[in-house]
């Protein structure tokens, strides 16, 4: 591919937006560019520091909600993301990350805040925190395999018509606002209320990325421990009873 390209995968800020190990996404994408021969290198953007705009993919994950607003914050006066946004460059955005990509946050502990508006959706504060296990069925043929992680938000979010959910909800709460949603898609920007990290327990949706970046097809790639992991948390879902409709065994 690409020649002997190194590619470089950016983790947004992971002293801020890093609850859940969710930087590991990145340590994801890096390997399994790395595990099919490719070169691939971390950039992680610290606070104080401008985003790179010509990284290959870049990661953003959740946080608490002050922490949350710092990071939109600092975003907002950078303009990094924007431009790799605009140049089509694949980003991720877990949880909090999701958040603040969009228009507006609402709190509950009013650290209310603007988004960066690059994905088209609100949030507001959920009578109750959203807390399990989640399953979903992906739409829009990203993968044939089930969505799954765990989720940990007291947002919901209502996305707009410019972006499309990434999953139906299965089981769990997703964005938690009316539809059984979960996660959005516009653009280059996939994002999610999962972590695990995401990127760790849904390697077709890590592929997706870096399909992306790459701007090719990549060699398939199964990793058993992955495939252990996938049929253990799906397991024990479904032995709780609380799948909705029907599921596969993926
Ligand atoms: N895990 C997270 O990123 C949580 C995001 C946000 N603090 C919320 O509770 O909705």
């Amino acid at each position: 591919m690409r020649g002997d390209r190194e590619l470089t995968v950016a983790v947004v800020y992971p002293s801020l937006l890093g609850t859940y190990g969710d930087a590991g996404n990145a340590l994801v994408l890096q390997r399994r560019l790395q595990w099919r021969g490719l070169r691939a290198r971390l950039v992680a953007v610290e606070v104080g520091e401008p985003v790179p705009e010509h990284c290959d993919v870049y990661v953003l994950g959740g946080a608490e909600d002050g922490a949350g607003r710092t990071a939109a914050d600092m975003l907002a006066g950078d303009r990094g993301l924007r431009r790799a946004v605009a140049a089509g460059r694949p980003v991720l955005a877990v949880c909090a990350g999701l958040q603040i990509l969009g228009h507006e946050v609402r709190t509950h502990t009013g650290q209310d805040h603007a988004g960066l508006g690059l994905l088209d959706l609100t949030t507001a504060p959920r009578a109750a925190r959203a807390i399990g296990e989640v399953t979903g069925r992906p739409v829009g043929g990203w993968s044939a395999d089930l969505l799954s992680g765990f989720e940990n938000h007291r947002g919901s979010s209502v996305l707009g018509s410019a972006a499309r959910p990434l999953a139906t909800v299965l089981s769990g709460v997703g964005n938690g606002a009316g539809e059984p949603v979960e996660g959005a898609v516009q653009g280059s920007i996939v994002a999610t209320y999962l972590h695990g990290p995401v990127l760790a327990r849904n390697p077709a949706l890590a592929d997706w990325l870096l399909e992306s970046a790459v701007g090719e097809a990549l060699e398939p790639l199964e990793v058993e421990s992955v495939t252990r992991l996938r049929a253990e948390r799906l397991g024990a879902v479904r032995a709780h009873g609380r799948v909705r409709g029907r599921t596969t065994t993926r």
